[in-house]
């Protein structure tokens, strides 16, 4: 189980997110363009001390990226608002990546066209969007929960 972070535009959603994969033993890449520096200093103050145990991997586009994730032979599940099916009534599997759209846009057509699985966490009407963040966390902890990770841990 890996997280991907489309450009992402908010370095401290970023370092978040790191701090998440570290915690969970989760690889966290990051798809060029980002918005700001992956550097320390952009990173630290959400990511903490944490950034030295995360496990980042940075791809130069999104073209190299799906390079690696059909190399890989890895499912791509795409979290976004416009699915119609419920993150909570997906199957996962282990070797699935977890892709979030950019905090300002989400992913173009051309890239959630090309995900295996598109899933939405259900909110209440006439509320936009979760937190990146927060919505890679929750989805990560119900694929984490269905293939057993959590067992890994302590
Ligand atoms: C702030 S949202 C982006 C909102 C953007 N306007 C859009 O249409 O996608 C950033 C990312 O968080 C994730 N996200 C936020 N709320 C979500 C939800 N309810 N279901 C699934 N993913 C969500 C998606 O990956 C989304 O691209």
């Amino acid at each position: 189980m890996d997280l991907a972070l489309y450009q992402p535009d908010i370095a401290a959603n970023t370092g978040t997110l790191l701090r998440l994969g570290a915690c969970m033993g989760v690889p966290v890449h990051v798809i060029h363009p980002a918005g700001f520096a992956i550097s320390q200093r952009n990173l630290a103050r959400s990511g903490m001390d944490y950034l030295d145990r995360a496990a980042l991997v940075e791809h130069a586009s999104f073209a190299a990226f799906r390079a690696w994730q059909q190399q890989e032979g890895r499912r791509l599940v795409l979290l976004t608002t416009k699915a119609s099916g419920s993150a909570y009534a997906a199957t996962y599997a282990p070797g699935d990546v977890l892709l979030l759209g950019r905090e300002s846009a989400g992913v173009p057509d051309d890239v959630a066209d090309l995900a295996d699985l598109r899933v939405r966490i259900p909110m209440r009407p006439g509320l936009r969007s979760i937190n990146v963040a927060l919505a890679g966390a929750m989805v990560l902890g119900e694929a984490m929960r269905q293939i057993g990770d959590f067992t890994q841990l302590s």
